[in-house]
């Protein structure tokens, strides 16, 4: 029986332009999970075929083995997060997060200190009020975990969320992001091209080569050599 969070791709098969795709995996519920390659290896396209930003042209996506192939995003049990336009500039942190919960911003005193707390949690307490444009970046990220915190999803997706940051706030960001899933147990995405990121916080990875799955191995295993030339020379 697979776990409520699991995510699978199955006999799953997309053509976008030039470029061709090929997936079938699982990635285990309750685990983080680094989707890895080089640029232009399809890793957004694996992340956008499970958020339903990407339909398949053959197989299925399933989310704790409930088909979703056909559902929009919106009806997916995910939480998103990307490197940038996360946050509406016109809006306040309070108000950016409180989409989380409900689209129309219809929200009741509970959902408010749901805000405040999540808010908390990324250390950025107090910054209700704040407009994204006076935040660092750093502290744009962490509004950006806030309310995927609050949306309390089983599966978060992030893609490339810490590449324009500093190595050392994207180390700290990697740190966060550890922790918030050793609290809530959801099973994590991420699509990144660093390795240090790669080391820091997946339990399992999947390294694309070319629209495919070239390796699919829990990341001990990953980081002692895969055998796999390309996978072992991107980790170098
Ligand atoms: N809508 C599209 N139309 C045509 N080609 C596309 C489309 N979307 C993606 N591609 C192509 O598919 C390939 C994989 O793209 P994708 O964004 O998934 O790669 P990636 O591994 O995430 O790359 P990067 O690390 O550079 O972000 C690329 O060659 C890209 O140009």
């Amino acid at each position: 029986m697979s776990d409520d969070r699991t995510i699978a791709l199955a006999g799953v098969t997309l053509a976008l332009g030039n470029a061709a795709f090929a997936f079938d995996c699982t990635l285990p519920g309750g685990a983080i999970t680094a989707v890895t390659g080089s640029s232009g290896s399809g890793k957004s396209t694996l992340l956008n075929l499970v958020a339903g930003f990407e339909t398949p042209d053959r197989g299925q996506v399933l989310i704790g083995g409930t088909d979703v192939t056909h559902l929009h995003p919106s009806e997916r049990p995910v939480s998103l997060v990307f490197q940038d336009n996360n946050l509406f500039a016109h809006l306040d942190l309070a108000s950016n997060i409180g989409l989380g919960i409900n689209p129309a911003l219809k929200l009741s005193a509970a959902d408010r200190v749901a805000v405040s707390t999540a808010l908390e949690r990324v250390g950025l307490a107090g910054f209700e009020r704040r407009l994204p444009g006076t935040l660092s970046g750093g502290e744009r990220q962490r509004a950006a975990f806030a309310r995927a915190l609050v949306r309390r999803k089983a599966v978060l997706l992030l893609d490339e969320p810490f590449a324009a940051l500093d190595p050392d706030l994207r180390a700290a960001m990697s740190a966060l992001l550890v922790e918030l899933h050793r609290e809530t147990g959801n099973t994590v995405m991420i699509v990144t091209h660093d390795p240090q990121e790669v080391r820091r916080s997946a339990d399992h990875v999947l390294f694309l080569d070319h629209g495919r799955i070239a390796v699919d191995l829990p990341a001990e295993t990953f980081l002692s050599g895969t055998g796999v030339a390309e996978a072992d020379a991107f980790m170098r």
